[in-house]
């Protein structure tokens, strides 16, 4: 029997972009509601129910609703909110940081898929602080670029609208209260204890990011050479030469593929690691897929585009 698949939220920017990669898969039996009760409580628990593994494309409070309309302990979760990622009853969903990150997702019943810009900053910063690197109290700073789709249905139209303030030609800092909701999980999963001063940034692009970690007094070629043997292997994380491919970085490089690519830059006293990946791709829908391909036991880039 092939496993049931519902996507809660199928309708929105994350929701539908599960849906484009697992629309013309025959691995699998996509549950789909109608269009006019996609927000029936009482339909959505059916098709929660009924799902082996759903998909919580929702704003956090719909999310956890969503999560209490479960009756079963056979439905399996992959919830793309902020809502449950710093929840011990949780498992974070980056396979990628270590062995056992893989193997819990694997037997997993509630995974928590990581936030856009945490992902960039939790690929440079776990396997440093793992590695002894850097010290767990190490006040960090990270500027992450993000194309406007990271914002939803209600951004994609702000930028959309032909009439929009021309003000947003530019790029816009945000988050100026220096409590960004991915901080917590920041934190939580690198293990250190500061928050990092993190600073996003959203541009007049679509889709595409470019996380910056700026990490002072550590030797450039180690932090390569650690990244570099972490993520070796790996299919959808990779490290690039040290100093990466070009003078410049572009935020959109690899929009339009699921994959995550680290660029260490610098010289022995100072360091930046920029992760480029798209938040649609590695930083929402790419990496939930991943995680469902890993919970279903099959190769994790099925359906993928690295
Ligand atoms: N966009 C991105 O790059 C990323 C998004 N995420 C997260 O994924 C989640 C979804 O975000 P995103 O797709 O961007 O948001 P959108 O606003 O594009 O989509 C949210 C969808 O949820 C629907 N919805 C809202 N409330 C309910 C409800 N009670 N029952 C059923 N459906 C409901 C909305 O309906 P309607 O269409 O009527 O508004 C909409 O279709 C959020 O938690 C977000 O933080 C995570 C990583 C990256
Ligand atoms: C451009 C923009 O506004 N981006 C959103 C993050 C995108 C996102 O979806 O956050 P989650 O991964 O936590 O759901 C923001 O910074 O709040």
């Amino acid at each position: 029997m092939k496993p049931k698949i519902y996507i809660d939220g199928k309708e929105g920017t994350t929701g539908l972009q599960i849906y484009e990669r697992l629309g013309g898969r025959d691995d699998i039996e996509l549950l789909l509601i109608d269009e006019d009760k996609r927000k029936d409580i009482e339909e959505r628990r059916k098709f929660l129910n009924a799902a082996d593994i759903a998909f919580l494309c929702l704003p956090d409070a719909a999310a956890r609703e969503a999560v209490s309309l479960i009756e079963n302990d056979t439905t399996r979760v992959i919830d793309a909110s902020t809502a449950h990622r710093t929840d011990p009853d949780w498992d974070y969903g980056f396979a990628e940081l270590s062995k056992a990150h893989r193997e819990a997702i694997k037997n997993s019943k509630r995974v928590a898929n990581p936030g856009c810009h945490a992902s960039g900053f939790i690929s440079s910063v776990y396997p440093l602080v793992a590695n002894g690197i850097i010290a767990e109290d190490t006040a960090l700073t990270c500027a992450s670029l993000t194309g406007y789709s990271g914002g939803g249905k209600k951004m994609i139209a702000e930028y959309q609208d032909e009439n929009r303030d021309p003000r947003h030609d530019s790029e816009r800092i945000y988050g100026l209260n220096l409590h960004h909701k991915h901080l917590p999980e920041m934190g939580y999963i690198c293990g250190l204890t500061q928050a990092p001063v993190f600073v996003p940034i959203v541009g007049d692009f679509y889709k595409g990011m470019a996380t910056t970690v700026m990490i002072p007094g550590v030797d450039a070629h180690l932090v390569h050479g650690t990244l570099a043997k972490h993520y070796e292997g790996q299919q959808l994380v990779t490290v690039a030469p040290f100093g990466g491919e070009e003078p410049m970085i572009y935020a959109n490089t690899l929009a339009g593929h699921d994959s995550l690519k680290l660029i260490v830059c610098g010289h022995e006293e100072q360091t930046i690691v920029t992760a480029l990946f798209d938040n649609l791709g590695k930083g929402a829908s790419g990496a939930a897929v991943q995680n469902m391909n890993i919970m279903l036991g099959l190769d994790e880039t099925t359906g993928l585009n690295l």
